[in-house]
């Protein structure tokens, strides 16, 4: 789908982070660290402003962009319909957490979905932070520094999701690296992979999952060392105790514009493992995965109650879709998506043609960030800014899903034995669509 408005207004994005970098400076000059004013000044010297774009630049978040120009009953009714919500559910963090953001130039916003109080159980209370952010260093920096820049800004970001008290972190799609598929290079960026359970990344994902008391899931780009040191698109599971509990690799591999994923990995064969924590039983969906409600369906099967969506996806692609699948897999799956997108264009060393008969081009993106969670009734937060780093921070009660698939019974009625039928016959070779036709 092409949409090319919507493109034009999300590279204009690092204007506005420009004027956002040019009007903190002077406040934050002495706290913010190195790196990320590095980025900031890199982001508006790399991404490309088209002249179209100056009308629109504004539109970093399409929530404040209605809150900008609807009356406020209006706004009210809006919200109701767009997003399921009755009432106001902003929820205020701790103090602490708006100060780590502000200091280190990134947005946090916080949000409550409510459930019923029951007779025989507990509120089930669970804070999940899902973190979206642009790479630090050019692409032309050293492996290790690219990394570890990413590295010291994620660690603050896992910091305010701690003192804004989440319970579990969730970083975006191979969150350790640039989005270099596009290129469809070997070199250097297969240098980015690292063993899921021993690695590098997973070794300090766990000091901080055990520091804070957190269940950590990160996304990486795994090389499976015990069989022939093979590469696979991972998201990888850290329990609140530090210990590492395992890993889900990607299932549905894109072969779609500049996605040319299927150069570097295969289709995961993990199948779909739901991750019993302490704070509920989770799963991940990795990115492309997430246009497969038979993917996000299994997870269901297998008893998730709230299934992440690390991604990384591109304006130009995706964005109408991106507010509608996960939030119809909470619906028909009674549990609670949470759905992350990377920010930023990534500007690579050598030219690529995305094969659509355009001019060779060095940049992917702008990849459109906005972070969201949806809940199994339907209703979901707003959504994180188009363009800048952020954290949002949202609490839901577990006992909703047990709610909606009694109220719903979506659960009851998934009629999975017709569809067990349906679909070995529909896989086999000799398989006839069942059509009717006008005799
Ligand atoms: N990372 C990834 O799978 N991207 C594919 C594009 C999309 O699914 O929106």
């Amino acid at each position: 789908m092409i949409i090319p408005r919507l493109t034009l207004t999300a590279s204009g994005c690092s204007l506005h982070q420009a004027f956002v970098y040019l009007k903190n400076k002077k406040r934050q000059s002495t706290s913010l660290p190195p790196l990320f004013r590095f980025t900031q000044l890199r982001n508006k010297h790399t991404e490309r402003i088209e002249p179209e774009t100056m009308a629109t630049f504004e539109l970093k978040n399409l929530d404040e962009c209605l809150e900008k120009h609807l009356p406020a009953e209006e706004l009210k009714e809006v919200k109701r319909i767009l997003y399921g919500v009755e009432k106001d559910n902003t929820l205020k963090l701790p103090e602490s957490a708006y100060q780590t953001a502000e200091q280190n130039g990134f947005e946090i916003k916080g949000y409550s979905f409510e459930a019923r109080p029951e007779e025989l159980r507990k509120p089930r209370l669970v804070r999940i932070g899902a973190i979206q952010n642009s790479i630090v260093l050019p692409t032309t920096a050293p492996i290790e520094k690219q990394r570890e820049g990413i590295w010291s800004k994620v660690k603050l970001m896992i910091k305010a999701a701690a003192e804004a008290g989440c319970n579990i972190v969730c970083t975006q799609e191979a969150w350790t690296m640039p989005f270099a598929f596009c290129t469809r290079e070997k070199f250097p960026w297969c240098e980015f992979a690292e063993e899921a359970e021993h690695g590098p990344t997973t070794k300090m994902m766990s000091e901080l999952a055990k520091a804070y008391n957190m269940v950590i899931i990160h996304s990486i780009l795994e090389r499976d060392m015990e069989h022939g040191e093979t590469i696979w698109n991972t998201a990888v599971v850290i329990s609140n105790s530090g210990r590492y509990m395992g890993k889900h690799r990607k299932n549905h591999i894109p072969r779609v514009g500049d996605f040319n994923e299927s150069t570097y990995y295969f289709e995961g064969n993990t199948g779909h493992p739901v991750f019993e924590t302490e704070f509920g039983k989770l799963a991940i969906n990795i990115c492309y995965g997430r246009h497969h409600p038979q993917n996000w369906m299994m997870f269901g099967l297998n008893g998730a109650e709230i299934v992440f969506n690390p991604s990384a996806t591109i304006g130009r692609l995706s964005e109408p879709l991106w507010g509608i699948e996960a939030r119809n897999a909470a619906i028909a799956n009674s549990y609670f998506t949470v759905a992350i997108n990377r920010v930023g264009t990534e500007e690579f060393p050598n030219e690529y043609t995305s094969g659509d008969g355009k001019a060779a081009h060095k940049e992917f993106g702008p990849f459109y960030g906005s972070t969201y969670v949806a809940a199994p009734d339907g209703s979901r937060t707003p959504s994180l800014s188009r363009c800048e780093d952020g954290l949002l921070v949202t609490e839901v009660d577990l006992n909703l899903c047990r709610q909606v698939k009694d109220f719903w019974g979506f659960r009851m009625t998934q009629r999975l034995p017709l569809y067990a039928e349906s679909l070995s016959k529909a896989a086999a070779l000799d398989f006839q669509p069942q059509i009717v036709r006008e005799k």
